[in-house]
């Protein structure tokens, strides 16, 4: 099961971003090149895994959420939604403050409204700086957030995504450390 995801995440570099450890992948950076056998490996599972049927749109969040949210679209026929790093000055865009390990910025949601049902694909969960912020945005829109996938997770920032009501399903939990990447649980295993 994600048998490509497994061990090109075991082969990643790993860099210094200011005291953050990070690694460099090609779901989470687009470097490598992006093997499609991966990102169809990669939405074949989230599609398994998830209820598909009530779900309206597929939010994810510019830029490296996109190529695997995209593909789960391609499969189901389920618009995608992107968050993006710039505003539109369109109304009712929601402004929201993200921060990683790494960085801080602002993301605009645009396109969604009230009682829509969507499912949030993101490539990376570490801090949960980022989900955090999205899915109190999405309850302010009055958006019902019917699962968050997450392809990689580190650390133990999912946790706050729990005082929200939300258990994100993370498909490759991995310990980042200064010499490489360990896989630490795969989901669905026990
Ligand atoms: O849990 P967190 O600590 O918030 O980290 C996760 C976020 O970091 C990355 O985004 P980034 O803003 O680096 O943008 P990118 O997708 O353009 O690389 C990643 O795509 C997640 O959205
Ligand atoms: O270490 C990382 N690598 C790539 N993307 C990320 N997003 C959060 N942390 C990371």
């Amino acid at each position: 099961m994600l048998e490509r995801l497994k061990s090109s995440l075991i082969n990643s570099p790993v860099i210094k971003r200011g005291e953050y450890n990070y690694f460099i992948h090609p779901i989470s950076d687009g470097v490598p090149s992006i093997d499609p056998r991966l990102v169809e490996e990669i939405s074949d599972y989230i599609n398994k895994i998830t209820d598909m049927k009530r779900v309206d749109t597929i939010l994810t969040v510019e830029a490296m959420g996109i190529p695997v949210a995209n593909a789960l679209s391609l499969k189901t026929g389920i618009p995608l939604t992107i968050v993006r790093k710039r505003p539109y000055f369109l109304e009712g865009e929601v402004e929201l403050s993200q921060s990683t390990g790494y960085s801080k910025g602002v993301l605009y949601i645009n396109g969604l409204k009230r009682g829509d049902r969507i499912i949030i694909v993101d490539d990376v969960i570490s801090t949960g700086g980022t989900l955090l912020a999205l899915v109190k945005a999405l309850k302010t829109i009055g958006v019902e957030v019917l699962d968050v996938i997450s392809v990689i997770g580190r650390g133990d920032g999912y946790l706050k995504l729990k005082e929200l009501g939300v258990e994100p399903k993370i498909l490759v939990t991995i310990d980042v450390g200064e010499k490489g990447v360990e896989i630490k649980h795969v989901f669905g295993d026990q």
